[in-house]
């Protein structure tokens, strides 16, 4: 794994090919059939039982280890809590990546696989893109060029639905997008109560910022997660499934009126494409460098995709 490991002894990973991953999934049952697996995966994504098998069985047993682990420490912990206040918490796990890089499959299989445990963990999901800025302040910051960068979220929105799910708060709302009209849905809400798991997903979950001088507390987003996974692949393949994705939206999502990107269905396909590698190019390629894959080494686990969109290598955090 070169591209993850230039230094690799000085590296705090290990890295695994996805067949050496695979034998880690011991006796873990497949939990979902073929026809559910379909229902999960998203546009372009040929995600499948084989992969669920080569590498999210043995995530799924090393997730179960890290809740089990987590959960008896804080049923210790709050022996000194007592009379405090404090309830139980969810374990966070945080999703980063690149635009068009699976992210959404992911989540989903992985919710799915989490909340089939023996102790049927409520589990629930959910993504950044409702804690964007409305694009009528993004328009107005000059910012709409740059969506899915760090200044175009409502961070202290995101900071403050974090922390009210981590101290256990009963029912926390989470706003809505909508990549039909490509902006956040007023007033529309998913409510999360007390889940077990709560899956984090989006591009930005791992980013640090500078912190205040003056010693204050601004905590990073990472700061409640209890484990983090980052999905990686070479920026040409993603950019290729950035296009591909696209070109397929073009001929499905688009046509829809109501669609944000409906005058893109009318236009030829050379024209649509030329639109792709702008989006391509001028936001979603330079957020990956710039914002997405600086935070890379900040995951304890890493999934590096191949051409197929299936898991080529692992790198699991040893320190
Ligand atoms: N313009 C769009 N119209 C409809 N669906 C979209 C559009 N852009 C992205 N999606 C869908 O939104 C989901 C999230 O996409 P994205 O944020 O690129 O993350 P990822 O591809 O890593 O899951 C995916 O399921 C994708 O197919
Ligand atoms: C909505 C997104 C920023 C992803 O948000 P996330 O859920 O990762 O916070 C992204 O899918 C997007 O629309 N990017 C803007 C550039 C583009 O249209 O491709």
């Amino acid at each position: 794994m070169d591209q993850l490991a230039p230094t690799a002894q000085y590296s705090p990973y290990l890295f695994f090919s996805a067949e050496e991953w695979a034998k880690f999934r011991a006796d873990t049952p497949l939990t979902l059939t073929g026809e559910e697996i379909k229902r999960l995966r998203s546009l372009n994504d040929p995600v499948d039982l084989d992969e669920v098998r080569r590498i999210y069985l043995s995530m799924s047993r090393l997730l179960s280890a890290h809740v089990e682990a987590s959960q008896l420490l804080a049923s210790q912990r709050r022996v000194f809590f007592n009379g405090k206040g404090v309830s139980k918490t969810p374990f966070i796990i945080g999703l980063a990546g690149s635009v068009a890089v699976g992210k959404s499959t992911t989540a989903r299989v992985l919710m799915e696989l989490l909340s089939r445990w023996p102790s049927s963990p409520k589990v629930d999901l959910v993504t950044t893109d409702g804690f964007l800025l409305p694009n009528e302040v993004l328009r107005r910051e000059n910012l709409m060029e740059r969506k899915g960068f760090p200044e175009s979220y409502d961070v202290g929105a995101l900071l403050r639905f974090l922390s009210a799910i981590k101290s256990g708060e009963k029912d926390v709302q989470a706003p809505l997008y909508s990549h039909l009209t490509y902006d956040v849905v007023p007033g529309a809400f998913t409510t999360i109560d007390r889940p077990d798991i709560l899956i984090f997903e989006g591009l930005n979950v791992l980013q640090t910022r500078h912190l205040p001088p003056d010693g204050k507390f601004v905590p990073f987003l990472s700061d409640f997660f209890d484990f983090s996974i980052y999905i990686d692949a070479d920026e040409k393949l993603i950019h290729d499934w950035y296009i591909a994705r696209f070109m397929r939206l073009r001929d499905t999502a688009f046509r829809n009126p109501d669609s944000f990107f409906h005058r893109y269905s009318q236009l030829s396909e050379g024209a649509a494409q030329a639109i792709a590698e702008g989006l391509w190019m001028n936001i979603n390629l330079r957020n990956l460098r710039e914002n997405i894959l600086p935070t890379r080494p900040r995951a304890d686990l890493i999934l590096r995709k191949g051409a197929d969109h299936l898991i080529e290598e692992v790198a699991l955090r040893k320190l």
